[in-house]
């Protein structure tokens, strides 16, 4: 008699059987467009130390005694006007996202989806996974720009999970995919579909990117690096010479300087200047959220017409479009070769 042919007892855990799992993360988003759930959520975002680089004794105070006290219920009214009968937009998108791959690879690998920050938890996701018989997982951040405060703590949020574990999976991770030619071909596609289908020829195309603080910039966060990177490519892949390509940030929170141009700034600049058409798109979100539907879509519609801009259009992100799962699909297959 052999090893292989001894019995397992009873009691013996369910022995892993090879299986390849895809973990497709974003960032999280409340569970419900209330003040409760909201402060829940920005308690956990903003008490992340890749997020908010300041000492917790002198930011843990500021946190509790004032933003929690006052942003979830403004937030909250915002989430309300994005939200739909499936949830938050983000993590809808994010699940037809992680269905849409799962079907795609078929038998390759089974994939799940979760959330850095609110539900379902990075750790749970592993969990059901490993369960699913997976020793082998991919964990694939969906931020085409590295920045710490977003891959870097993903990663660190599974490593968390790892260090619990006795008998661990391999784990691998997505590299950041600013340059990948599927990425910048899909993106110059869906754009250039979106803008041909618009009923008016806008002057300017602006490409908002989320801001961070500048200093993340000078402490060697590659963020800004990689923004400006997929721009470039990006305005040359679209190759549309009749229309005025410019790069701004947006979101940017608290006092502290952020990476520059300012989108909403911009908006009323351009306006100003006399620009009365104008498109905006999100390259750096792979799927449609507070910070677009929001902040763009209404938010910046108003900053720009109230400054005397004529006609704007915010174009959808990737989503779960066709461009842009045929884009998630083959950088996904390649970083699993060798597995599959
Ligand atoms: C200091 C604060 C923040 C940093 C740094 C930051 C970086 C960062 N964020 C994203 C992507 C998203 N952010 C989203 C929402 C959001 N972001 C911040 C703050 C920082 N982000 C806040 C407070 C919020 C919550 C919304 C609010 O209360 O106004 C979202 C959307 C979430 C949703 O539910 O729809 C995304 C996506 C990136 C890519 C990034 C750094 C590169
Ligand atoms: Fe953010
Ligand atoms: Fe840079």
């Amino acid at each position: 008699m052999t090893w292989q042919d001894q019995k397992l007892p009873a009691d013996h855990p369910p022995v892993r059987s090879g299986k390849v799992g895809v973990l497709v993360v974003n960032l999280g988003t409340p569970d419900a467009p209330e003040t409760g759930p909201v402060r829940r959520y920005l308690k956990e975002f903003l008490s992340d130390r890749r997020v908010i680089e300041i000492p917790p004794i002198a930011w843990q105070p500021i946190l509790r005694g004032i933003i929690l006290n006052t942003r979830p219920k403004k937030s909250a009214a915002a989430y309300r006007e994005v939200w739909t009968d499936e949830g938050s937009p983000l993590a809808a998108i994010t699940a037809q996202q992680a269905e849409k791959l799962g079907q795609r690879l078929g038998e390759a690998a089974h994939v799940e989806w979760a959330m850095r920050y609110g539900n379902p938890s990075i750790p749970d996701q592993l969990e059901k996974l490993m369960n699913a018989g997976c020793d082998r997982i991919l964990l694939a951040p969906l931020y085409p720009q590295y920045s710490a405060a977003t891959t870097a703590t993903v990663v660190d949020k599974a490593a968390d999970w790892l260090r619990g574990r006795r008998w661990q999976s391999a784990l691998r991770t997505l590299p950041p995919y600013h340059d990948d030619p599927a990425y910048i071909g899909a993106l110059a596609t869906d754009i250039g579909r979106q803008l041909d289908a618009l009923d008016f020829t806008p002057e300017v195309l602006l490409l908002s990117f989320h801001g961070m603080p500048q200093r993340t910039l000078e402490l060697g966060d590659p963020y800004h690096c990689h923004c400006r990177k997929t721009a470039r490519l990006l305005e040359a892949a679209m190759d549309r010479p009749d229309l005025r390509m410019v790069t701004t940030f947006q979101s940017r929170f608290g006092p502290a300087k952020w990476l520059e141009p300012a989108t909403d700034t911009t908006l009323e600049a351009e306006a100003a200047a006399g620009t009365k058409r104008l498109a905006i798109a999100a390259p750096g979100f792979s799927a449609d959220c507070l910070e677009t539907l929001e902040e763009l879509a209404i938010r910046g519609k108003e900053q720009f017409e109230e400054a005397g801009g004529e006609r704007f259009a915010a174009l959808s992100c990737l989503n779960a479009g066709d461009a842009g799962m045929d884009m998630l699909e083959a950088i996904i297959r390649r970083e699993l070769g060798g597995w599959i």
